[in-house]
């Protein structure tokens, strides 16, 4: 195994990850917010946007969420409620704010919007906050 990286190579947002999703996000309140043009690359279905992507889109803005506020937690349960499909090269915008806060335990909600507003895929999510050196040691290696 060759030595981590030390800059972020997360496939969510890292600018400098080549296969990543370059996301970016802004804060509005208590929402977490980033959009997200789908392409060919990302399909599962014929010209419709595969359900595990979308998924990667709500873990990483609801992450998100709480990485902005300095709270390093990780996954540890999640569910999504896909509605609609979602097309190849809509302009979907994804938000995510938290519902709870138990101890280590942070439960967050997510939403997928098409752009007319349609909420096409819901998610809910368990995050355990965890110790920063549990993240930094566990960075997967790279070649
Ligand atoms: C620069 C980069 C920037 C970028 C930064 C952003 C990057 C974002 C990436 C997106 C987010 C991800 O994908 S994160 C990656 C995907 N997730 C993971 O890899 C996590 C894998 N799982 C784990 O490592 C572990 O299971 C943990 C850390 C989640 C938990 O392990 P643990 O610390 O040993 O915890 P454990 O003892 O099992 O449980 C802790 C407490 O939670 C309770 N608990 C257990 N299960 C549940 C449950 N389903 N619902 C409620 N509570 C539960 C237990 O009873 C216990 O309560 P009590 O006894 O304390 O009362």
């Amino acid at each position: 195994m060759s030595k981590p990286p030390d800059e972020n190579m997360c496939f969510g947002c890292s600018p400098q990850n080549p296969v990543g999703l370059k996301l970016k996000f802004e804060q509005d309140g208590d929402v977490c917010r980033s959009y997200f043009i789908a392409g060919p690359v990302h399909q599962g279905w014929r010209g419709i946007v595969h359900g595990g992507l979308l998924a990667t889109l709500l873990d990483e803005v609801m992450a998100q969420w709480l990485w902005m506020r300095g709270i390093t937690a990780m996954t540890m349960e999640m569910t999504t409620r896909y509605s609609r499909s979602v097309r190849v090269g809509e302009r979907l915008t994804v938000e995510a704010s938290m519902t709870s806060a138990r101890g280590r335990l942070i439960e967050m909600a997510g939403r997928l919007l098409l752009p007319d507003g349609t909420v096409a895929v819901r998610a809910k999510a368990k995050f355990l906050k965890v110790k920063p050196e549990k993240v930094k040691k566990e960075v997967p290696a790279i070649e």
